[in-house]
């Protein structure tokens, strides 16, 4: 049997589950969806690559399918529960190509609000990287550090090298097949990646010289200087800002905003 055979199996056994569990959401993780859509009588929630909420019934998720299925699971829990289509205590059934899963969210997981409208390619790609670094760390180290993409005009006036510019006259793409291992490497460096909204990463060991005092930015307390600097740059230019925390966690800022909050080490 193919493996557009299974999913369709699978599908259909999710309905009988989501009877008997009584589960408020089907979630498909698929890369395409060649299968029709079933007749259901709770919302459909599609993960797939491109944002595009075509009606009510059916909501269509960006993210990469690659961040993992523990990962994928874990965001789309929280984007349910912040689009109100479920509350914690609740149950959604989510099926992949190979797997038939019932998740029941009992706690926060992560906050996403306003990120997956945002969450172009270029984003999820470095929500993948980030979320990879702070699994693995470097050579079993924690990393921390930070990405800003977009209006990188702006984002250059206001800010500074560090050291000198590795990526200086290299054309490097966050999207190119073989860049992960070049930018896990140089994450080590004090400072921040600067990438465009095309993915073409400008510089590395960038200094943000952005007064968080003089922005008017508030972040809850414990956090320093790299997410001051990473809300800063996000407030003062139309840039989004990824952070990943040495203790693991995964931040994104726009407009001095947490948009996203997540930290993949953590078990739920
Ligand atoms: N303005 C800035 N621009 C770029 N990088 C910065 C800036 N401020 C701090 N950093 C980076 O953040 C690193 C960690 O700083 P600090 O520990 O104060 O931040 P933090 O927010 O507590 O981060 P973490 O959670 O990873 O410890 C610094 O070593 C530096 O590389």
């Amino acid at each position: 049997m193919d493996k557009g055979k299974h999913i369709k199996v699978l599908i259909t056994k999710a309905l009988e589950v989501i009877n008997e569990v009584n589960a408020k959401a089907l979630v498909l993780i698929t890369s395409s969806l060649e299968n029709e859509i079933p007749k259901v009588d709770v919302p459909i929630i599609v993960v797939g690559k491109d944002f595009d909420l075509s009606n009510d019934r059916i909501k269509k998720i960006p993210l990469p399918l690659s961040l993992g299925i523990k990962n994928v699971v874990n965001l789309v829990s929280a984007f349910l529960i912040e689009n109100n289509i479920i509350s914690y205590g609740e149950t959604f059934v989510y099926v992949t190509p190979n797997t038939l899963g019932i998740r029941t969210v009992k706690k926060e997981i992560a906050t996403t609000r306003g990120f997956f409208e945002e969450a172009q390619t270029v984003l999820q790609r470095l929500l993948e990287i980030a979320v990879e670094l702070s699994l693995e760390g470097r050579e079993g180290h924690p990393v921390g550090t930070i990405f800003v993409v977009g209006d990188t005009r702006n984002v250059l006036k206001y800010s500074h090298q560090i050291i000198p510019n590795p990526f200086k006259g290299h054309k490097l793409n966050v999207l190119d097949k073989n860049i992960k291992g070049i930018i896990k490497e140089f994450a080590m460096l004090d400072g921040a990646f600067i990438i465009s909204n095309t993915g073409r990463i400008l510089a590395a060991g960038r200094y943000l010289d952005v007064d968080p005092k003089k922005l008017d930015v508030h972040l809850p307390p414990g956090l320093g200087s790299r997410h001051l600097a990473a809300a800063g740059i996000s407030k003062k230019t139309k840039a989004t800002a990824i952070t990943l925390s040495e203790s693991g966690v995964i931040r994104v800022f726009k407009n001095g905003e947490i948009i996203l909050e997540y930290n993949p080490r953590m078990r739920y």
